[in-house]
Formats: structure tokens, C-alpha cells, sequence
């Protein structure tokens, strides 16, 4: 589909190089690859194609800027991310743009996202200050022990594509905020997005060496290897999917590094009969069609109660052919392309297989090939079965399959029946029920009578194989750190001159 693409207000946002040491450099093959717009199919632009040597500078950068950046204080490193924070709300507009542009999402959803993004900034400016060890009592006379927070060293991180901004800010705030110096993989799908962050660091007065962004795409997995395997970086922060989180533990092994993963998901959504129709519906749209259906705590299986099912598929069939897809740049567009042809061929896999098993489709089932090759028509399916594909894997795409169920207990049953455990929801007006099931449900992160639970105060990360660790809150920037313990001996003495 042909789209104008709106010029940025500060065109010296959109680089085409990648920033290491403080420096825009290309890789020094010389090579590079292009970033396709998914909305068009046309090309962007081109960035570095850079491979083992490019990363272990980029890593040597992190490490030569780590001794002087961890000795800053706390106030200090608030003020550096509290700037990078002003700036990216200043430059929200052509932010937004970049989103769009590179990942497809409506330009009011990438909007958000840099709020959502910047937010991230704003909270561990505010952490950074205040990360207190303890002081505590010590078991042998004479002996006083407290401990001390430090940053844990060079830290590599590696994003996905469908939050261009808040994935890498999520992970850059804490680490910064700790005292941590960084070298960020940039997803290949949207590095656009990510050398604009790069460009706002450099005028926040980051220090040179403190962020430092690797871009490939062929190249990743090279990328990835020299980052896991390399001695000098001490902890690894993935999200991304679940088999890769598992290819990167491995690497990781033998250099023990501190890691924290969050993986893919399977979200169940869960409405009792007792809910409240409406917000259920509201919460079902919001949960399964942010992004298209692209995040991975979107709800993946919508199971409903036998006594409100019938009406609470025809209310969302309502709401989802009231949606408009197309260009992300386009006037009421509320959704656009998935990101690429490979993710419309899941989301066709998915629908295929669930009508082919007896699934009826309410609204959608099709590609839209009058508007590209990435777009897919919203979808809701209803008579979902336990053994469809939608049922076992994540879709990560604009399908809505509802799967009828009759008890508390069996469907959460169904609704742990899963490898992974991301996010969960479930609607109900019963608190003891709120309470039950909240506790019932095996994930790390439970809305309840909410679709939507992403917010930078609140932490986010999953259990079984979504991973583990914690991003956002408090407890984020606990993952840059390592706790180490003092303990003074000898102390505890009469005070001097006291009479025996
Ligand atoms: N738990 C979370 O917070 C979270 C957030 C977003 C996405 N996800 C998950 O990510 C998946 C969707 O993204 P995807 O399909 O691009 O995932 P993916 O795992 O294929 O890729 C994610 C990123 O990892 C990098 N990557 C891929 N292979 C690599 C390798 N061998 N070495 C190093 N880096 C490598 C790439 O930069 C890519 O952008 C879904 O499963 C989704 O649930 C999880
Ligand atoms: O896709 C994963 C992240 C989604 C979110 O932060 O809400």
C-alpha cells in the first residue's frame, strides 16, 4: 500500500549509522542491510550490518566507560536519565513517527508507546538515588554487617521490534540508573527507532561509552553469541521468544552471567458469568488488539463462561468489525500491518487450523492483499477447541478464538495447561473468586477485570518458561545490581577511657 510518510520536525533523528563510544560509526565491514516499512513493503533506509569485531568494540567502549560512570552518584545518573527523559517527550512527535514508520503500529499507539517508553526514564531517574542497602544484625559478637548495592558491570541487552522504544528503555533506565554501562541490540526490524533514542542520549550528556547500540540483522545471531559468550559483560537482559531466550541461556553458561528473560507468553483471559458484560468486552479488545495482537502479554485464549458466552462473542464480533486497518499514518486507522509476511502466515496457520477443527469465524479469517503483504484482518473465531494450534501457541497476531468452559475449576485447569506463563486475566465481580483465582493462576502477572496492566511502577515479568526477572518497579533495577556484604570484625569494644 502506497502511504506518505510524514517528514520528521528534526530530520538528524533518522541515522543511518549506529552509535558506539559516543561516536555514529558503520560497521567496519562496510556492510549493511535494509529496513523495510511493513506498511509498504519499501525500504526505509539502510543501518550497519555489524558482526563479532563490531560488537566486542562496542563491548570494550561499555567497559573502558564503566569504571568513572559507576562511581557517579545516584543524584547524578537521575539527572542524565531525567534529561534523556524531557527529551524524548520533546521529540514525542518524531518519535512516533519512527514507530509507525518501522513497525507498522498507528501513529496513535506509537504515541502512547513513547510515553510508555519515556515513563521508564522518568522511574529510574527517580530510583537511582535511593537504592539502599541494609544494615543488620549480626549472629557473632562483635562482628557488624551491612551491605552495599553496585552495579553489576557491562550489561548486553537485546530487544524485539514490536516496542521499538519501551522495550529498550525498560531495560536502559535500570541499567543506568545502577551504574551500569551498556551495549543494546537494536532489533533489526526497527533500529530506526533506536539510533533516534541513541541521538537523544548523546544530547542528554550520557557520557561516551556509557550506550552503546550493535545493529544487524543476518548478523544476529553472531551478535548475540559474542554478547553471551564475551567475559567482559556480566549480565544479559533478553525479551523475545521463548527459543531464543533458550539458545542465549545456553550461551551464556559458561561464563555465568546474571540473566533475566522475559519470553513469550500464552495469556489466558478468563470471563466468569458473574462479570460485568461490558468490561469484559472493552477489556478483551484492549487485551488482544494492542499492537495487533504483537505484545506478548496479549490475551492468546479467550476462555468464556458458558452463561455469558453466546453474548459476549457477539459483542466483541461488534467492536472488531467497527475497527479500521490500513496505513498507520492513515486518518481513524486502528490498525495496521503486522510486522512481516511471517507473522501473517502464523495468524493464517492459526485461523486455518481452528476452522479446519470446527472453529466458525465471527468476523475477519483473511488476508488483505489489496493493502499488502502484512495485513490481516482482525479476527474473532468462536467454538475454540483445547486441541487447536491457537490453543497451544502463542498467535501474536489479530486473533480472538473464544473456547466455552463451564467451572471455576476447569477452566483453570485449561488455563495452566501451558509451558509458559506470562500474563493472565480474568473478569469477575466476586472478590473471593477475585482472590482465588488471582492465586490459582500460574504467571507472573494477573489483570483483574482489566485488559491492560503494563504501567513502569508495577512489575513486569513471567514464571515457567516466560522467564524470569523483573523489569519496571522497584524491583527493575535490582537486576543491574549485585548485593555485597561487609563485615567488620573486632567492633563491639568497651568505648575508650570507660572506667572497669
Ligand atoms: N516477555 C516479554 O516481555 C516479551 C516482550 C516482547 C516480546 N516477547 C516475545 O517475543 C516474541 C516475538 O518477538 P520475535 O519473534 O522477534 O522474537 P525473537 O526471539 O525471534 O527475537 C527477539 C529479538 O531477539 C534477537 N534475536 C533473535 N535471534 C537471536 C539470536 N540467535 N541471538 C541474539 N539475538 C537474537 C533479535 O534482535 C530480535 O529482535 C514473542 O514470543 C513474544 O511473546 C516477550
Ligand atoms: O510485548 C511485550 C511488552 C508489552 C508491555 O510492556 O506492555
Amino acid at each position: 500500500m502506497e502511504h506518505s510518510v510524514p517528514p520528521l520536525n528534526d530530520k538528524s533523528l533518522l541515522k543511518e549509522q549506529t552509535y558506539v563510544n559516543g561516536e555514529w560509526i558503520n560497521a567496519k565491514s562496510g556492510k549493511t542491510f535494509e529496513v523495510i516499512d511493513p506498511a509498504s513493503g519499501k525500504p526505509i533506509g539502510n543501518v550497519p550490518e555489524m558482526d563479532r569485531a563490531d560488537t566486542e568494540a562496542a563491548i570494550a567502549a561499555a567497559a573502558a566507560a564503566l569504571p568513572s560512570f559507576r562511581k557517579t552518584t545516584g543524584r547524578e545518573r537521575s539527572r542524565m536519565l531525567r534529561k534523556w527523559y524531557q527529551l524524548m517527550i520533546d521529540n514525542a512527535d518524531d518519535l512516533a513517527k519512527l514507530i509507525t514508520w518501522e513497525n507498522g503500529k498507528p501513529m496513535a499507539d506509537a504515541k502512547g508507546e513513547v510515553t510508555y517508553a519515556a515513563n521508564f526514564f522518568e522511574w529510574f531517574s527517580e530510583e537511582a538515588p535511593r537504592t539502599y542497602g541494609q544494615t543488620i544484625p549480626a549472629s557473632v559478637a562483635g562482628n557488624r554487617v551491612f551491605t552495599l548495592k553496585e552495579p553489576v558491570g557491562v550489561v548486553g541487552l537485546i530487544t524485539p521490534w514490536n516496542f521499538p522504544a519501551a522495550m529498550i528503555t525498560r531495560k536502559i533506565g535500570p541499567a543506568l540508573a545502577a551504574g551500569c554501562t551498556v551495549v543494546a541490540k537494536s532489533p533489526g526490524e526497527t533500529p530506526f527507532t533506536a539510533a533516534a533514542l541513541a541521538e537523544l542520549a548523546h544530547r542528554a550528556g550520557i557520557p561516551k561509552g556509557v550506550v552503546n547500540f550493535v545493529t544487524a540483522l543476518k548478523n544476529t545471531p553472531e551478535v548475540g553469541e559474542t554478547i553471551t559468550s564475551s567475559k567482559i559483560v556480566k549480565k544479559v537482559s533478553f525479551t523475545g521468544s521463548t527459543g531464543v531466550g533458550k539458545l542465549l541461556m545456553k550461551q551464556s553458561a559458561d561464563t555465568l552471567k546474571k540473566l533475566s528473560f522475559e519470553l513469550g507468553g500464552n495469556a489466558p483471559f478468563i470471563v466468569f458469568d458473574d462479570a460485568d458484560l461490558e468490561t469484559a468486552v472493552a477489556g478483551a479488545i484492549a487485551s488482544k488488539f494492542r499492537s495487533s495482537g504483537q505484545t506478548c502479554v496479549c490475551a492468546n485464549r479467550i476462555y468464556v463462561q458458558s452463561g455469558i458466552y453466546d453474548a459476549f462473542a457477539e459483542k466483541v464480533a461488534e467492536k472488531v468489525k467497527g475497527f479500521k486497518v490500513g496505513s498507520g499514518y492513515g486518518e481513524g486507522v486502528t490498525h495496521g500491518p503486522l510486522i512481516h509476511d511471517r507473522a501473517v502466515s502464523k495468524v493464517e496457520a492459526h485461523v486455518q487450523d481452528a476452522v479446519k477443527q470446527g472453529g466458525k469465524v465471527l468476523v475477519g479469517g483473511q488476508k488483505l492483499p489489496d493493502l499488502g503483504d502484512n495485513y490481516f484482518q482482525p479476527t474473532v473465531i468462536r467454538d475454540m477447541t483445547a486441541d487447536m494450534a491457537l490453543a497451544r501457541e502463542e498467535t501474536f497476531g489479530p486473533v480472538a478464538g473464544l473456547f466455552k468452559f463451564d467451572t471455576e475449576a476447569d477452566v483453570i485447569k485449561l488455563a495452566n495447561d501451558t509451558e509458559v506463563g506470562l500474563a493472565g486475566y480474568f473478569f469477575s465481580r466476586d472478590i473471593q473468586r477475585c482472590y482465588r483465582v488471582a492465586e490459582a493462576l500460574e504467571v507472573g502477572m494477573v489483570g483483574v477485570n482489566t485488559g491492560l496492566i503494563s504501567d513502569p511502577a508495577a512489575p513486569f515479568g513471567g514464571v515457567k518458561e516466560s522467564g524470569f526477572g523483573r523489569e519496571g518497579s522497584s524491583l527493575g533495577i535490582e537486576e543491574y545490581q549485585i548485593t555485597k556484604m561487609v563485615t567488620l570484625g573486632g567492633m563491639g569494644q568497651e568505648l575508650q577511657g570507660a572506667s572497669s
